[in-house]
């Protein structure tokens, strides 16, 4: 159960740099310790120039998405339903002093845009999992609030994964390191994603399931689209691909959740992936809605996860 408490009420032990009873973010790096300064380059942020315990320590959800302007209406919404001071209009870029990324926050909740596609937010991930750590941040949970291409369901559905898999319908992320490729893991915390589509049944008129997420590395022909500058396959081709991602369990295709599930399962990060979908893939491949439909289906990951955000604050409230 999330806490709300001050990072200074916890109790830190020094031997393990973890908290009593707490689940912690890891970074796997012996060479971090012995670093003097930690740049986080891509987000203006640094343990010398900032203090991160401080201005960190007490998130307990970060909601990380493609697009900065999307994030940062996230983070007014979630000001919003926390009810926090003032109307949150105003809010400030934590980032502001590079255009990489934007980052956000509304009391425990920090809100980030991390680009399109895996090398794009992996960077960001690296860099925020170090900042959570440096900050001592402890049960955090992480979600990907997204848009995706459906398969075989409704535009507008919402899809909570349980696995992300890649282009092979394989639940793994294959890491290039120096010249090896390193296979990790994909899967994500079921029970989160379970409690997540309980959630989902108190909001009406936004159809939600379950089901895999399929990762590719390019929008066009990654994703069997016919509408690429480049395409190198018939019509037929692709539908057969897609039928066969349909039979393997994959609901949905984006570009990040396989990196995102891998990085956080590693890093101690309860994880989840949230997307909705603009167009079935089995239809077509342009994505020719209008812009408030396209406005109003962006909102409905929001509205689940502010949902749920809010009930787990809520909960820990009635139980202090
Ligand atoms: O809606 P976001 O979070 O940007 O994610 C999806 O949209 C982008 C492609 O349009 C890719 O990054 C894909 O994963
Ligand atoms: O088809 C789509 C739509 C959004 N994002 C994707 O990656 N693919």
């Amino acid at each position: 159960m999330a806490s709300i408490l001050p990072a200074s009420n916890r109790s830190l032990r020094p031997d393990k740099n973890t908290y009593e009873g707490k689940r912690s973010v890891y970074v796997k790096n012996p060479y971090l310790d012995a670093m003097d300064e930690d740049i986080l380059y891509h987000l203006d942020l640094g343990t010398k120039t900032h203090n991160l315990p401080a201005m960190f320590g007490d998130v307990k959800f970060v909601c990380v998405g493609g697009s900065p302007n999307r994030m940062k209406a996230f983070a007014q919404f979630m000001h919003k339903e926390l009810q926090l001071e003032g109307d949150g209009e105003d809010i400030e870029d934590i980032c502001a002093g590079t255009d990489r990324y934007c980052m956000f926050k509304t009391g425990p909740v920090l809100s980030i845009s991390h680009g399109m596609g895996i090398p794009s937010i992996s960077i960001m991930l690296h860099e925020l999992i170090k900042l959570l750590h440096h900050a001592r941040c402890c049960d955090v949970t992480i979600i990907r609030i997204g848009t995706s291409g459906g398969i075989g369901i409704a535009p507008g559905s919402v899809v909570i994964t349980d696995t992300a898999v890649d282009s092979f319908f394989k639940p793994r992320f294959e890491q290039v390191i120096l010249d090896n490729v390193v296979t990790r893991s994909t899967e994500l915390d079921k029970e989160l994603a379970n409690d997540l589509l309980n959630c989902s049944r108190e909001i009406p008129n936004i159809p939600t399931l379950i089901g895999h997420t399929m990762c590719t590395y390019d929008f066009y022909e990654g994703q069997g689209r016919l509408d690429g500058a480049l395409c190198s396959f018939s019509r037929e081709k692709k539908l057969d691909y897609l039928k066969r991602a349909y039979k393997a369990g994959v609901r949905n295709i984006e570009m990040e959740s396989t990196v995102f599930a891998a990085m956080c399962g590693l890093c101690g990060l309860r994880a989840a992936v949230v997307c909705v979908t603009l167009l079935d893939r089995l239809q077509g491949d342009q994505i020719n809605l209008s812009h408030d439909v396209l406005v109003e289906y962006q909102q409905r990951p929001q509205l689940l996860i502010s949902n749920f955000i809010t009930k787990q604050l809520g909960l820990y409230r009635q139980m202090s």
